[in-house]
């Protein structure tokens, strides 16, 4: 029996149901796999596109990293099939759709939701940095939720595999070149960072340094000019925690095992995920 991962599909071999929602580059579509009637969605894109935006080796890396990803938080890319001008991903089926269209109906989460979902995201990536991998775009709109509600990181468009250190640094560093030596730029305290704004962005509805010119944005982001507006429903405790997590020297920021045991996290968020 060919399980889904192997087996070299054709759209054929899916009847499309209907449009689920339209991201970059491409439409997705609720789709179900003929023979085994399993239910997922597929999301198209178009090779003219990928071309033009040179992004192909990113989506060949989203592949190839998504391929060895299981986690109940991470939504699961089962595998690819192309035809003469179209890529199509087949992807895990997120029942309950897309948490930044939640979060714009609710305005922003209570603390016990906001909570639930970050000691989720947290645990999600205590798994990627395991397998070192970043994500490096963790945002409300690559944010979907499962059939139970549970939060399910999707899109690794972005995300790369970061060096193994070790694996250099044991080595002669002699023939590596300036930017090996250097290392990659940033690690994965830059996913750290980015959970500390979207639990901002989920208890206030809105981004900590959002302006409305980008530099205005880009200079508060460098000057972590971090102001919690006067809401009395966030807790003293959670603004303690936010204030952890967007520190600018990134080796401060509060370690993702540490984020799972802050009070904010033990009191608010629900064990189950
Ligand atoms: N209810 C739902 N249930 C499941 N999925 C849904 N939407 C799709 C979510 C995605 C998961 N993974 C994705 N990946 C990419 O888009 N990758 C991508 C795309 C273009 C270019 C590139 C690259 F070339 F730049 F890397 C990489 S989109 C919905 Br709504």
């Amino acid at each position: 029996k060919v399980s889904i991962e192997e087996k070299r599909w054709t759209l054929n071999d899916f009847e499309i149901r209907k449009p689920l929602g339209r991201g970059k580059f491409g439409h997705v579509y609720l789709a179900r796999e003929k023979k085994s009637n399993h239910i997922v969605a597929i999301k198209v894109l178009f090779k003219s596109q990928l071309k033009q935006s040179q992004v192909e080796h990113q989506l060949r890396r989203e592949v190839e990293i998504q391929s060895h990803l299981r986690h109940p938080n991470i939504l699961r890319l089962y595998g690819y099939f192309y035809d003469q001008t179209r890529v199509y991903l087949i992807l895990e089926y997120a029942n309950k759709g897309e948490l930044y269209k939640e979060l714009q109906k609710c305005k922003y989460f209570s603390e016990r939701r906001a909570a639930t979902y970050i000691a989720s995201l947290a645990r999600a990536l205590i798994y990627l940095h395991g397998k070192h991998v970043i994500h490096r775009d963790i945002k409300p709109e690559n944010l979907l939720l499962g059939v139970q509600g549970e939060v399910k990181i999707a899109d690794f468009g972005w995300s790369v595999h970061t060096f193994n250190r070790r694996r250099t640094m044991c080595g002669t560093l002699d023939y590596l070149p300036p930017e090996m030596v250097e290392s990659v730029e940033h690690d994965a305290s830059v996913d750290i960072w980015s959970l500390g704004v979207l639990c901002f962005e989920f208890l206030y509805g809105v981004p900590p340094f959002e302006a409305k010119e980008h530099s205005d944005t880009y200079r508060r982001i460098v000057e972590v000019d971090l102001k919690f507006p006067p809401k009395p429903t966030v807790s003293s405790s959670a603004k303690d925690l936010i204030s952890q997590m967007l520190v600018k020297e990134s080796s401060q920021r509060l370690p993702l095992i540490k984020l799972l045991e802050h009070p904010w996290i033990i009191q608010n968020a629900d064990p189950s995920g």
